[in-house]
């Protein structure tokens, strides 16, 4: 049997901290597939961030795969990856100058070189979130929380990302600047509904609610599913995506 093949497929994942010896997540599949919006809930420290992280190759895994598009990474498709997977950070980081200089950067990084940076683009996508074209002359320095995470986001979604793997990006921010993000991130999937897909981590249940459809939660590094269905499915799906993927 042909299985839809994921947009990602974490195959038995593991992230140790090798000198505390502590497991930080535990074996984990996971499988994402496009149209999809996920969130992730649990407590403080259940190693959220961490399994976001690996998944976004931010940090080394310790055992298991991930594949893309039904292929195992290779080296030479990590940058490809990056750009189809994007995580958005609690805080973001921006450069100093204006927000249109921030949103400019990453096309003068070597991935993007086929790409150019888009002025109208980005200010229909800042209007999305609730902004003046005069946002983009903005100087970093002086933006609000609000203000910083939505060019961040802006920054990520012109590069037209498949896959955003958002680390709790409204967490310190009032409701109006998570208002504006969570419109900005909705707008970008309904843009391609059935090639986007997203992982939510919040520990807002009701954010939790509005951004996903399917919920997980995390507890001391292992990831559980809710709903029965989706798990026996999946654990079917998972069966079939190994054995196409071989070796
Ligand atoms: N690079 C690392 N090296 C060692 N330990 C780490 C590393 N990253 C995270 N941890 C530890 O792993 C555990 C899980 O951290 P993580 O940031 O994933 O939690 P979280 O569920 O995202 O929490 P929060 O909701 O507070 O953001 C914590 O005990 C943290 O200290």
């Amino acid at each position: 049997m042909t299985t839809d093949v994921p947009l990602l497929f974490a195959d038995g994942i593991v992230r140790r901290d090798a000198q505390r010896g502590q497991t930080l997540l535990q074996q984990t599949t996971f499988v994402l597939r496009a149209g999809e919006r996920v969130a992730i809930t649990g407590p403080s420290g259940s190693g959220k961030s961490v399994f976001l992280r690996a998944l976004a190759l931010l940090d080394p895994i310790d055992a298991g795969r991930i594949l893309w598009h039904g292929a195992p990474l290779v080296r030479a498709a990590i940058p490809r990856y990056r750009r189809g997977v994007a995580y958005i950070r609690q805080r973001p980081a921006l450069i100093d100058g204006s927000v249109e200089d921030n949103l400019r950067y990453p096309f003068d990084l070597r991935a993007y070189r086929d790409a150019r940076f888009d002025r109208a683009r980005a200010a229909r996508l800042a209007m999305q979130a609730g902004r003046g074209e005069d946002f983009l002359g903005k100087r970093a320095s002086e933006l609000s929380g609000g203000e910083a995470q939505i060019a961040a986001l802006i920054r990520v979604l012109q590069l037209a990302p498949e896959v955003l793997l958002l680390d709790e990006p409204t967490a310190s921010l009032d409701p109006a600047s998570s208002r504006a993000i969570e419109a900005l991130v909705q707008a970008w999937f309904d843009t391609a509904p059935r090639a986007h897909a997203s992982i939510w981590v919040s520990h807002d249940p009701e954010q939790a609610a509005r951004m996903s459809e399917r919920h997980l939660t995390m507890r001391a590094g292992v990831l559980a599913e809710h709903t029965t269905v989706r798990r026996d499915a999946d654990q079917r799906d998972v069966a079939d995506l190994r054995r196409e993927s071989r070796p």
